[in-house]
């Protein structure tokens, strides 16, 4: 028996078409992925839903939430063996992590895109969808986590990201790799998470940041936060989890009002962590309060601590939900 797959839409380069005389590529009035469904109905039993036609620039954390209602409400009414969503590549790692964190249906989730919009010479967007599909309705894809499938490789949505800003090949997972890969023959899982983690989110009210630290940085804009009223901030920080010594007092300002300060690296390979003692150290930064985010970057802490403040408040319980 056929498997049965949910297609969701949500927008991207995937579902758009270039101008021929311009080279503009943007979302037309049609999908035209909407015509490929007959392609895949050899593949699976699919139905489809498109429940936004945006560039993934556009999608914001209450898209992510509605796309995670759409899938729970469909599932609820009629239940499938999986669901390939397709979106942009720009935020993909985004929306494809908060469904990570916040969905816990027993099937195969799988966020895809392309790099060459649909009419374009070598488009990949076909090619993607299908290759996910096979990848959806595979049993052995179940209890992995959201998947991210492109060019032929399966990546975990907590490791993969975005690293090239146009090669077809631009999804890595840094210093993990794939966890699988799609052949002409099978889908091929190599890896296993060993762990999941889930949230029950019901809304997103908070206002969390991100900003990236450099040299010579001073404490002007972490005030400046503070002034704003965010929620939380995430700071890439530099090397293993370090600031330049006059952010020290921006940092304890935002601590002091009770807003969460999570650290991660601009490194895109490692783990911030609380090595050094000197003045900005990830040690001194530790002992005033701030929180390790154990090797997530920065887009996808930004998105685990929305997620998180949508739980708790409480600075200890934000830091053991870092831990994870
Ligand atoms: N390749 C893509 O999908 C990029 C596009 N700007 C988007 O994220 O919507």
């Amino acid at each position: 028996m056929k498997a049965k797959i949910l297609i969701i839409h949500t927008g991207g380069t995937i579902s758009m078409t270039e101008d021929k005389a311009t080279g503009s590529v943007s979302p037309g009035q049609l999908n035209p992925l909407s015509k490929e469904t007959a392609a895949l109905s050899d593949l699976a039993d699919i139905s489809v839903q498109e429940v936004f036609h945006l560039p993934s620039p556009h999608i914001t954390p209450s898209h992510m939430l509605q796309l995670k209602n759409t899938i729970e409400e469909a599932y609820n009414k009629s239940a499938f063996d999986g669901v390939v969503i397709t979106h942009g590549t720009d935020t993909l790692e985004e929306t494809a992590y908060f469904l990570d964190l916040t969905v816990t249906l027993p099937i195969s989730i799988v966020v895809t895109g392309a790099m060459r919009s649909s009419n374009e010479i070598g488009a990949d967007g076909l090619y993607n969808l299908i290759s996910s599909v096979r990848v959806a309705s595979d049993e052995v894809s179940k209890n992995k986590g959201v998947l991210v499938v492109l060019n032929d490789e399966i990546h975990s949505a907590k490791n993969v990201t975005k690293t090239h800003t146009s090669n077809v090949s631009t999804f890595q997972s840094p210093q993990y790799g794939p966890i699988g890969i799609v052949t002409k023959r099978g889908i091929s899982f190599h890896h296993h998470p060993i762990s999941q983690e889930n949230y029950a989110v019901k809304d997103l009210t908070k206002k969390v940041t991100l900003i990236k630290a450099y040299a010579g940085m001073d404490s002007g804009l972490l005030f400046a936060i503070k002034n704003l009223q965010y929620d939380g901030i995430v700071i890439e920080a530099l090397g293993q989890g370090n600031l330049p010594p006059q952010a020290v007092e921006g940092i304890e300002a935002l601590i002091s009002a009770n807003i969460p300060v999570v650290l991660v690296s601009r490194c895109f390979n490692g783990i911030a962590q609380d090595v050094y003692g000197y003045s900005g150290g990830g040690k001194h930064l530790k002992d005033i309060g701030v929180i390790f985010s154990n090797g997530l970057n920065g887009q996808k802490a930004r998105i685990k601590l929305l997620v998180a403040l949508s739980e708790t408040c409480d600075m200890k319980e934000l830091a053991e939900i870092f831990k994870n």
